[in-house]
């Protein structure tokens, strides 16, 4: 099996989604360079410190309970983990990014998005991303793709190492 690039990225940043601890949505973004070099990687977590076993990870009640105010988005996080400048960038996410995620981006130079899931684009969020991007000339479009799923083993079979040694 062989990959195309925009199925290479956008597994970096569905494989970093796995790292969240988000029960709801877990969401990871990955930032490529005009050299296709990964540049920051991210998944939606709880700041450095604030341990992630006790802040609050629910979508409901007082508004200090719930995870929103609390949680940086995986986008953000990408763009404050790159190690370079992110001018000329595209970013790879599995989750259309919200409005304060959108300014961000377009903020630090990256002129392309591609993305996987809008689920929320009836939300006000996404539509004022759409048009910011749109404003600042940011493009946008979803990735596209027949693959459905990779497989990805790791157990590896080191039978022969074993007979050689
Ligand atoms: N683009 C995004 N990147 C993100 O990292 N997030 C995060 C914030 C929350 O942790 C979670 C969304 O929670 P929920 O409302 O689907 O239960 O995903 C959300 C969006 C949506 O705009
Ligand atoms: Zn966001």
């Amino acid at each position: 099996m062989i990959i195309s690039w925009d199925e290479y990225f956008m597994g970096v940043a569905i494989f970093s989604a796995y790292r969240s601890k988000d029960p709801h949505t877990q969401v990871g973004a990955c930032i490529v360079n005009e050299d296709k070099h990964i540049v920051g990687v991210g998944y939606n977590g709880m700041p450095n410190g604030c341990d992630d076993r006790e802040y609050p990870w629910g979508r409901t009640g007082e508004f200090a309970e719930q995870k929103y105010p609390y949680v940086v988005h995986a986008e953000l996080n990408a763009i404050l983990n790159a190690s370079t400048s992110l001018k000329g960038c595209r970013i790879y996410v599995s989750l259309f990014p919200c409005n304060e995620c959108c300014k961000a981006i377009i903020q630090s130079g990256i002129r392309e998005v591609v993305y996987l899931s809008d689920k929320y684009a009836a939300s006000e969020a996404t539509k004022i991303s759409k048009r910011m991007f749109d404003s600042a000339g940011v493009r946008w479009r979803r990735m596209e793709t027949e693959l459905r799923e990779v497989p990805v083993k790791f157990e590896v079979s080191d039978a022969r190492d074993l007979q050689n040694a």
